[in-house]
């Protein structure tokens, strides 16, 4: 059995009367939980025990990890992998698990794009003699994007394929989707990347106008077959849906982002950081988890002595960060047991998300 000392303290109290979770779960319109931090405080275990809570709720939920270590199949202790829905087995609700490996939707994606037009359409126009065209094109350099894709281009990618899951029919029953998000520096990293995106695209995609439009004219002479533009469709939808993520991540009537935490000073001042990069973004932030607080015991050991006095000097530190202290805090204690499995998240949620 679980066994724990909890304190939920805000520094920012909630309207009187409502809970933390009573807000997070009353209405029935659709609204997304991203968790982010820096590796390891606990946004798997936090973000799968929110999911389970909200399942246990009534609300039909979607966990979504784009991480590759596939941590949300670990915490459910559950295979939960191949990049589809899952249904996850336990709570009273339908909670399903999707597992989006970024390198692999990156891959795909530069498959598609090679296949449907990339190459297909130089060797067209070296044929019809408009080799400086297709040069033009070759300088744009998609293929060398994918290769050696910047930072944060396989989370955009994958976040994308999310998206567009989301629009399909059988996605249309989830009021709640919970993401277990990239660790600090990625997803930071992910949250400007939409606008280079929008501004690489957007150049490919004029390119390929051109490209089009003067192969119609060369093709209506010579009566040749007009192909499909399958591969400039292909990265319009990508920019449509990454600009569609970017205005999810900033509206704060659907999206909240929970910041969780461990109290270390390192952890307090990379969140600190994350907070005012995330301000910046216009994402919005209410909460601030931190996880792994040591119980206080009778029979203190002189680490365990410590080690607390360390993690109060913390979160004294959270109460006069001007970025951190009108967060409203959740403190989590570090349990005894790993938290795996739904039981173990169903636990954690019921300390958590009060
Ligand atoms: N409050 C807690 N008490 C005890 N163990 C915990 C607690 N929170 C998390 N853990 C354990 O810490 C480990 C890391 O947790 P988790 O995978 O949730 O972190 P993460 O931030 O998602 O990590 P990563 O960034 O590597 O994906 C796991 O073994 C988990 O069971």
């Amino acid at each position: 059995m679980y066994t724990t000392f909890l304190a939920v303290r805000s520094v920012a109290t909630p309207a009187e009367g409502v809970s933390v979770f009573d807000e997070m779960v009353s209405g029935t319109e659709r609204k997304y939980y991203m968790l982010g931090g820096k590796g390891g405080v606990g946004k798997t275990s936090c973000a799968a025990s929110l999911a389970v809570k909200f399942a246990n709720n009534g609300h039909p939920t979607l966990v979504v990890s784009t991480d590759p270590a596939h941590s949300l199949s670990d915490s459910f202790a559950q295979d939960l992998t191949g990049g589809t829905l899952v249904p996850v087995e336990g709570p009273d609700s339908p909670l399903f698990a999707l597992e989006i490996n970024p390198e692999k939707a990156r891959e795909e994606f530069r498959t598609a794009t090679k296949n449907n037009g990339g190459t297909g359409v130089k060797d067209l126009m070296d044929g019809m003699g408009l080799g400086l065209i297709a040069e033009q094109l070759g300088e744009l350099k998609l293929g060398e994007l994918l290769d050696t894709p910047p930072p944060g281009l396989d989370e955009a990618i994958a976040i994308s394929k999310v998206i567009q899951f989301l629009e399909l029919q059988e996605y249309s029953m989830f009021t709640r989707i919970v993401f277990d998000t990239a660790p600090t520096g990625h997803t930071l990293r992910l949250l400007s990347l939409p606008d280079f995106l929008d501004a690489s695209i957007g150049k490919i995609l004029k390119l390929k106008q051109k490209i089009s439009s003067a192969t119609s004219a060369i093709k209506s002479v010579f009566g040749q077959e007009q192909t499909g533009n399958d591969a400039g469709d292909k990265l319009e939808r990508l920019r449509e849906r990454m600009v569609k993520v970017r205005e999810l991540f900033r509206d704060a009537d659907s999206t909240e982002f929970v910041i969780v935490t461990i109290p270390t000073v390192m952890a307090v001042s990379e969140s600190s950081r994350l907070h005012a990069s995330l301000k910046k973004e216009n994402v919005p932030v209410k909460r601030l988890i931190v996880n792994q607080i040591l119980p206080p015991s009778a029979s203190d050991c002189k680490f365990c002595a410590m080690k607390r006095k360390d993690q109060m000097r913390s979160l004294d530190m959270i109460g006069s960060d001007p970025e951190l202290s009108s967060l409203t805090l959740i403190q989590a204690p570090l349990v005894d047991v790993e938290i795996r499995g739904v039981p173990a998240l169903k636990f954690l949620g019921d300390i958590v998300w009060k």
